[in-house]
């Protein structure tokens, strides 16, 4: 016998011997030290494993944006509730969120090859393969499910049906359009401002002004805020073979001019809807202020079109969301 498999034999026979000790402990009810040591990393690994892929999940749904996108409609709610009670309240946001969830991954799916070219994107859970698609897919497919059915039933079929508007055009319109054309944008952006009406549907105010004026708001919002991710990140989109206003317009003067346009419009919004009588005056203020602060962003964006401004732009889009969002909820 050469001595490779005399080893090997030693070490089978080692290995019955313990398999026994064990099997001995378990039936005097002694757990041995080393199955417990062979047993603890197992079960460690897998509850690591499991987190991991919670938190791959967690991420499909882009949860920041998912965040703010909850809390334009959160805010209508709240402005337009009228004795619904707490209980309503969570419903409509569990709904809300769970079809927030649902629209966010539906997109991380449908752009998980366009997503590794990017190396914005490149680290999501898809392309990092955290998750497989299938299981993407399934995630996303029962969040939009659970999310719609319980607006449908438990809160108003219109808010069921604005919920679900807002998945298709998100996912069938707007992602796909994005390789197509540089208007891909603006059509988006009816998605991305619909939430606030899936707040004033809940309450069952689907007309209510409040609803109509953080519609158009977020609605032209969009446009700064996202002519200034374009325009940052504008080499990597057009690595990736989509089609942005930024991808062709090399000297970005096409971009600050549409940016500042949009800006100004944002700006102007609130006082047209004051004057309509759409906008009460906390919001009037408030979107003033926030519009003032980022009309002066897109205008220092037209100046330079560095990186820095471009930055500094977006997070004035950012800080605008909070500050318009509280004014509409100050009730007046
Ligand atoms: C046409 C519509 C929109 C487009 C194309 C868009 C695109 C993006 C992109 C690409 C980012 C990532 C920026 C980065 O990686 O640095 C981002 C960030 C963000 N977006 Fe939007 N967005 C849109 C609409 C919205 C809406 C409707 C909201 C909320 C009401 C929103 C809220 C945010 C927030 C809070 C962030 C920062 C957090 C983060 O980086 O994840 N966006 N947006
Ligand atoms: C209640 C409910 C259903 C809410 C969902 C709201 C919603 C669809 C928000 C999305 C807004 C939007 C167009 C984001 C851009 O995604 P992108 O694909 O351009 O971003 P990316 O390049 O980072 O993937």
């Amino acid at each position: 016998m050469s001595k490779k498999p005399l080893e090997t034999w030693l070490a089978l026979n080692l290995m019955y011997i313990k398999a026994n000790q064990a099997d001995l402990a378990y039936n005097g009810s002694m757990k041995p030290d080393y199955v417990q040591q062979a047993v603890a990393p197992l079960a460690k690994r897998s509850a690591a494993e499991a987190t991991a892929t919670a938190r791959a999940l967690f991420a499909l749904t882009k949860p920041r944006l998912a965040f703010f996108t909850i809390l334009t409609a959160i805010a209508t709610y709240v402005a337009t509730a009228d004795g619904h009670g707490l209980l309503h309240a969570c419903v409509t946001l569990f709904g809300v969120s769970c079809s927030a969830g649902g629209a966010l991954s539906l997109n991380q799916w449908l752009e998980r090859k366009l997503d590794a070219r990017m190396e914005r994107t490149c680290q999501r859970p898809l392309p990092a393969r955290q998750v497989s698609p299938r299981s993407a897919l399934l995630f996303s497919a029962s969040l939009s499910f659970i999310g719609i059915l319980t607006l449908g039933t438990m809160v108003s079929p219109i808010s069921a049906f604005l919920a679900l508007t807002t998945i298709l055009v998100y996912g069938f319109v707007y992602t796909p359009l994005k390789r197509r054309t540089r208007w891909a944008t603006e059509i988006g952006a009816l998605s991305g401002a619909l939430p606030p009406l899936i707040g004033t549907a809940a309450t069952g105010n689907p007309t209510a002004p409040i609803g109509t004026s953080l519609f158009l708001i977020i609605l032209i919002w969009q446009m700064p805020h996202f002519y200034a991710i374009g325009w940052r990140y504008r080499a990597d989109y057009r690595n990736a073979g989509f089609r942005l206003l930024s991808t062709r317009d090399y000297d970005g003067r096409k971009t600050a001019r549409w940016t500042l346009g949009y800006s100004l419009a944002l700006l102007a919004l609130p006082i047209v809807l004051y004057g309509f009588g759409l906008a009460a005056l906390p919001l009037l203020i408030a979107a003033t202020l926030a519009g003032s602060d980022l009309t002066l962003a897109a205008f220092r964006f037209c100046r330079s079109k560095s990186e820095q401004s471009s930055k500094r732009l977006f997070f004035a889009t950012i800080r605008y969301l909070p500050i318009a969002l509280t004014g509409a909820c100050i009730p007046y």
